[in-house]
């Protein structure tokens, strides 16, 4: 047995020419590991090809070329064994209308050969809130229930890898600690692997421990998040001064001074070459009278922008 998740080697996915435009390489040789056990972030701005990637994962999309093992089975050789591992929420709310909750986890259960005796379809309607509509038809559904159901159902079938292709965009604060609070106890409760695209960085940051941030179809960086984050050199130190301060400063070097508008003295540098103390220190010897001081460390924003802007 493998301990990874998930294994991608040299993955590509073409698309064929349509109309005027030629053929869209989506996904350029991607290599990509995912621990079990993880709950891991797959980053990318707008057509970077994390749909496809996720897609070619759920056996929605063929690839091109390359290697996908899902829990240590081959898509090509184990088919059918690589598709019962894992589940997928997908984006698009695509319910059948007339299909209720239990019908619709009923038959999703029968599409997986999940015999009747081992389905769970009552708790799964429990944990996602749904036990109350199960016989209602989908269409009368709420767009955040419609949703729950899409959870689900990615479920009925047990699988040791749920994926989450962008969960919460557009959804209310309530259903998405809904769904989080779901994800986080199947992660910590059954183990599962989580694997989810999110346009939500700071989401992200406080869900994943380990992430993979895409561009036009690359994987440009792979880490864990606190190890991402820690890449950024840059800290900014704001200080409220008590009293007057001059327009300009006398600083170490590459440090940049910015005056906001409320007043404060923000001052940017980067940790490898400065500390805070030299910072301070040069601040004083100019006769500020330091008020209060807050330091703001980089996020994964800070880390995504710098990877993905104009590149
Ligand atoms: N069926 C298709 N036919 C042709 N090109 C496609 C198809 N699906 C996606 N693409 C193209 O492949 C590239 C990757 O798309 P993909 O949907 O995987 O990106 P994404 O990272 O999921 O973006 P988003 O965050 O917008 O969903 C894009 O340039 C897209 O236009």
């Amino acid at each position: 047995m493998t301990s990874s998740a998930i294994e991608i080697e040299g993955l590509r996915k073409i698309y064929a020419a349509q109309g005027n435009s030629g053929p869209k390489e989506a996904l350029k040789g991607v290599d990509l590991t995912i621990p079990q056990g993880s709950i891991f972030g797959l980053l990318g701005p707008n057509g970077a090809g994390k749909s496809t990637l996720i897609n070619i994962l759920a056996g929605l999309a063929i690839k091109t070329s390359g290697k996908v093992k899902i829990w240590g089975f081959d898509q090509d050789v184990n088919p059918r064994q690589s598709r019962a591992a894992i589940g997928v929420m997908p984006q698009e709310l695509n319910l059948d209308p007339f299909f209720t909750p239990r019908g619709a986890l009923e038959v999703q259960a029968g599409l997986y050969g999940v015999p009747k005796a081992q389905r769970r379809t009552a708790e799964i309607l429990e944990m996602i809130g749904l036990s109350d509509q199960a016989e209602a038809y989908a269409r009368t559904l709420s767009g955040g229930m419609r949703r729950r159901l899409l959870l689900g159902k990615a479920l009925v079938h047990n699988p040791q890898i749920l994926v989450l292709d962008e969960p919460t965009a557009g959804v209310d604060i309530g259903l998405r600690q809904m769904l989080w609070q779901n994800v986080r106890r199947l992660n910590e409760e059954r183990g599962m692997t989580i694997i989810l695209t999110t346009h939500y960085l700071e989401e992200a940051q406080e869900m994943c421990d380990e992430i993979a941030i895409i561009n036009h179809g690359e994987v440009i960086a792979r880490d864990t998040t606190a190890n991402l984050i820690s890449r950024m050199d840059a800290k900014t130190l704001v200080i409220e001064p008590e009293g007057d301060a001059p327009d300009a400063f006398n600083l170490p070097k590459g440090v940049v001074f910015e005056r906001r508008k409320d007043g404060r003295l923000a001052f940017s540098y980067s940790k490898g070459q400065t500390s805070a103390n030299e910072v301070l220190d040069a601040v004083k010897d100019q006769g500020v009278i330091i008020g209060d001081v807050q330091t703001v460390e980089p996020d994964l924003e800070d880390v995504f922008v710098d990877l993905t802007s104009g590149k």
